[in-house]
């Protein structure tokens, strides 16, 4: 196969730029999971590590920017991504590093406004909501706050999800996609600046939402990699998100068990006879 026939056979890529979960449920590990499994090379940039499992965040360590600026210099020069998601940044610091490295690249960016744990712990310290919103959300190609996290950022108090992704779209994003899976409406809610679309998810009740998230927003990116336009790349990840949550590991902590986007109880290790 010549050179050019290799490269055109090659996956798109998708960047997440987020923190680990220890536990593997939430973060950089749904994340990569989620990209695989839309057939997209997933990338990472670790911006902090969060001692984590499914009762909760007992410690977060913080990377050094220098060290974030870095990762994001050794990926934007080598593997430019087709697509990029943040999820949890933690500090004005590390918002402002990122910032200053995807300004004007012009690379579709999916903004995950992570905030707040389900289990409790905050994970967007409070004095980097500010930096959040005036340095990265003109940056986005949308942001995916779920109902709470999109209340906390406009400060409103309603339910009313047309209403709020207005606001969230005045704060400064082009796009506003609000989610709501966690025992409120299955419905996730799209505002583009111009029109309204709702989204209907199929609701799973179980104990393993953990993530769900997270592997909303990256399916999202890895769509826009793909070359999917913003609604189809939208109900794609309400789907894959509602998917990995009936997929989800009930009962494989003591808490709130991990969503699992690749199914991997139907997956087995190939056995020697089918090597090729
Ligand atoms: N119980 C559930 N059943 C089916 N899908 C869900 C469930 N919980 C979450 N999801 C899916 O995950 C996405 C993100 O969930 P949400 O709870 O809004 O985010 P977060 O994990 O950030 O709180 C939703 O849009 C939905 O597609
Ligand atoms: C590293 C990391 N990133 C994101 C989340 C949010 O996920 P969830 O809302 O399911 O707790 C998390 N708990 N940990």
């Amino acid at each position: 196969m010549s050179s050019t026939a290799a490269a055109a056979a090659l996956p798109a890529r998708a960047l997440t730029i987020a923190s680990s979960d220890s536990g593997g449920g939430a973060g950089i590990q749904a994340d990569l999971k989620a990209f695989a499994r839309c057939g997209v090379h997933g990338m990472s940039v670790i911006v902090a590590l969060t001692a984590q499992n499914t009762t909760g965040v007992s410690a977060i360590h913080e990377c050094p920017p220098r060290f974030v600026a870095d990762q994001l210099e050794a990926v934007l020069t080598d593997l430019p991504p087709a697509a990029i998601k943040t999820g949890m940044l933690l500090s004005a610091p590390i918002i402002t590093t990122v910032a200053n490295h995807l300004a004007g690249k012009g690379i579709p960016l999916v903004i995950d406004p992570v905030m707040v744990a389900s289990s409790g712990s905050r994970l967007l310290r409070e004095d980097a909501v500010a930096a959040l919103i005036e340095e990265l959300f003109p940056l986005a190609t949308v942001i995916t706050p779920n109902l709470m996290e999109a209340q906390a950022l406009t400060g409103l108090g309603t339910e009313n999800r047309a209403e709020i992704a207005e606001a969230l779209v005045a704060l400064g994003a082009p796009a506003a996609l609000v989610t709501g899976g966690h025992g409120i409406d299955p419905i996730d809610h799209l505002y583009d600046g111009r029109a309204h679309l709702e989204m209907p998810v199929t609701r799973y009740p179980l104990a393993a939402t953990h993530g769900a998230g997270c592997t909303h927003s990256a399916t999202l990116a890895a769509c826009l990699a793909r070359g999917m336009d913003l609604a189809g790349a939208a109900r794609t990840a309400g789907t894959v998100a509602s998917e990995a949550v009936r997929c989800g590991l009930v009962g494989l902590g003591a808490g709130d068990g991990p969503v699992d986007a690749l199914d991997v109880r139907r997956l087995s290790p190939p056995t020697l006879t089918d090597r090729h």
